[in-house]
């Protein structure tokens, strides 16, 4: 049970995202959450589950359970991730301990544990390793700890004998006491995608590219005839009404109470959000409506008739959605901000996102989770599909590759959708916020742009053999096995790091707290998933041949996303392992591509 909590008491309370108990003031306690004042210089307020608010006397009392009273885990397994002994966060001595196994010898056993207090070199390498992890650890939003004094830091070393399991494990918990540390946003300084004078540019050319390419997808890069188009020309009632008919029909699925509802991860304030994960189900519901159209004759072709409308409908839209983003956020407080959009630049923080989880209708409706994967990536599906359904009215025989790319591509949707709740560990989700970038990406740039090269293949049909065609499958086969099975593999291993399945592989610690996989796919480069991904987007230009180069943009394009994705990755992970990352650096040695980059 966790303690009760008056207003004024004086407690430890457990710095979000670390293992570290501070000094602090119970400022307010309602309905298990506990809001607390850090005894920092900055007087930082948070409110923590209240698990990790524990009254000063309960919590160095010896003998005493922990604030949190979990049960300590103790693995008695060879490899590496069952060696790790994780330390309890409670800083308290314990004069007995419960443990757990994880393995086929899993039993419960009374372990007998000694209690001793660190000597001299024991202890300052204690306050040594205590200042390291608070001068490495980063919160989930990428914000470093910034610490900037240690007064004091007790030891204590815990020897537990496993009776069952025959080993011994020694867990030493670290008391750091008094850290004055800050975990507001503050200003963003480090400025990726080119600064203020990238992200104007990029503000400017994102737009008029998707419209380019929805005039020259069956083309070069360039419009070859010039057709006179004024914007009025592309302002159309019914476009309007089917992308907004569009947004509105997925937002009510989304919002149906089927489907798991999950957590995310933890927020800087010590809380998690919740996502309702229907995502898949919203795929089944479309396509039906999709069949039911074509079967009762509805003009489904609508959307290829007013492609252009549909185009720069979205991107209105988005422009419009991005603008009230940035309204809103400016009644935002300073915990509701994502730390990369917080410069103070209007031009930057717009392209980039000040609120890191905008949400809707009293918390229940989370735009940026929604409109990453339905709206947009369901759209893409909807979009080929009624390119192909306008090829079979007019051809009769519709074009196999074109057939083939649109079935590797709702093969992709629907992995997404299937594992929809891996996106809540995605950077998009855990550090960007919701502006421009991911609103014109959500909701143009993939629908519009991402189906490139069926819209190419339908006006130029191309033949292959069989075999060829057989080729092109199993290139986005084993593009995917790699994608997924990477995806699917680091997803495991954070959920469960003592899973049995994963006893095979191999795994480093870091001095925040979390193991990073070194063999299987994490162990060929650091990103195989983003291989996966590219070597799928290859299989699906290839199709449309190389004597025009439009359909090249979408690879292209994913190549420079994914080198520059892996960039910011790198220096989230340098910030939030610190000397760590260097080492795993050092033994996982290539980005993408091993033995090439
Ligand atoms: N189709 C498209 O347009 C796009 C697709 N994608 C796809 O989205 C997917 C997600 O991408 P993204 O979020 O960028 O990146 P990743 O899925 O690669 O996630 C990176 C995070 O994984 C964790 N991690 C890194 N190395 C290891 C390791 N060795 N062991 C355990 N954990 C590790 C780290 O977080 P931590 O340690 O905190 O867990 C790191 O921050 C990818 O498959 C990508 O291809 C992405 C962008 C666009
Ligand atoms: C061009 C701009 C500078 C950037 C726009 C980026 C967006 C289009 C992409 C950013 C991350 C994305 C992801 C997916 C789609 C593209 C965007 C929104 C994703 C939903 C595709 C399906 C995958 O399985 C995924 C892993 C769920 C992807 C997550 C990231």
């Amino acid at each position: 049970m966790p303690d009760e909590h008056t207003v004024g008491d004086a407690v430890y309370a457990k710095w979000p995202q670390t293992n570290l108990w501070f000094h602090a003031t119970v400022v307010k306690s309602k309905k298990g959450y506990v809001t607390v004042r850090f005894n920092d210089e900055d007087a930082t307020v948070e409110t923590l589950p209240d698990k990790f608010v524990s009254a000063e006397g309960r919590f160095a009392r010896s003998g005493s359970k922990s604030p949190g009273r979990k049960r300590s885990r103790s693995r008695s397994r060879g490899r590496s991730p069952g060696r790790k002994v994780k330390a309890s966060p409670s800083p308290v001595k314990k004069t007995t301990t419960s443990t757990r196994t994880t393995t086929s010898t899993r039993s419960r056993s009374r372990s007998k544990t000694r209690v001793m207090r660190a000597e001299t070199p024991t202890r300052q390498s204690a306050r040594i390793q205590a200042k390291q992890i608070a001068e490495d650890v980063v919160d989930a939003n990428g914000l470093t700890l910034r610490t900037s004094t240690v007064t004091s830091v007790t030891t204590t070393t815990t020897v537990n004998n496993h009776e069952a399991s025959g080993t011994t494990t020694t867990t030493k918990t670290f008391v750091a006491e008094e850290l004055v540390q800050k975990s507001r946003v503050g200003k963003t300084t480090e400025k990726d995608f080119g600064g203020v004078i990238g992200t104007f540019v990029m503000t400017l050319v994102m737009p008029i590219f998707i419209m380019h390419a929805t005039f020259v997808a069956n083309s070069g890069w360039v419009i070859k005839e010039h057709k006179h188009i004024a914007v009025r020309d592309l302002v159309d009632r019914r476009a309007i009404a089917i992308y907004g008919g569009w947004f509105v029909f997925q937002a009510i699925l989304a919002m149906l109470p089927l489907g798991r509802v999950v957590e995310g991860v933890t927020l800087r304030n010590g809380t998690k959000l919740e996502y309702r994960c229907n995502g898949f189900i919203a795929l089944l519901v479309s396509l039906a409506a999709f069949g039911a159209a074509v079967k009762l004759k509805y003009p489904v072709t609508i959307v290829c008739d007013l492609f252009p409308q549909l185009v720069f409908t979205g991107i209105v839209f988005s422009i419009v959605l991005s603008v009230a983003l940035y309204i809103r956020a400016r009644g935002c407080s300073n915990a509701a901000l994502a730390t990369g959009g917080n410069s103070g630049n209007i031009i930057y923080d717009f392209f980039k996102g000040r609120e890191l989880n905008p949400r809707c209708f009293g918390g229940a409706f989370d735009l940026k989770f929604f409109c990453e994967l339905r709206p947009g990536l369901i759209g893409w599906v909807m979009v080929n599909f009624c390119f192909i359904s306008k090829d079979c009215l007019e051809n009769k025989y519709p074009s196999y590759a074109a057939v083939l790319v649109a079935v590797f591509q709702l093969w992709y949707v629907a992995d997404a959708l299937w594992f929809e709740e891996a996106i809540l560990t995605t950077m998009d989700i855990v550090h960007d916020g919701f502006g421009y970038m991911l609103a014109l990406g959500d909701l143009a740039w993939v629908p519009f742009l991402y189906s490139l090269q069926v819209r190419f293949l339908i006006d130029n049909p191309q033949t292959y053999s069989w075999y060829t065609l057989t080729g092109f499958f199993l290139m986005n086969l084993i593009g995917f096995l790699i994608f997924r099975g990477s995806n699917s593999q680091k997803d495991a291993f954070r959920k469960n790091p003592y899973d049995p399945a994963l006893a095979h592989l191999e795994s480093m610690p870091t001095s925040a707290g979390k193991r990073l996989l070194v063999s299987g796919w994490w162990g060929m480069c650091r990103h195989p998933n983003y291989l996966g991904d590219l070597i799928m987007a290859f299989a699906w230009t290839l199709p449309c041949g190389f004597k025009f180069a439009m359909p090249w943009f979408y690879p292209l394009y994913f190549v420079v996303l994914l080198v520059h994705r892996a960039y910011r990755d790198d220096l989230f992970c340098r910030k939030k392992y610190g000397t760590s990352w260097n080492n795993y650096r050092e033994r996982v040695k290539y980005q993408i591509i091993p033995y090439v980059y």
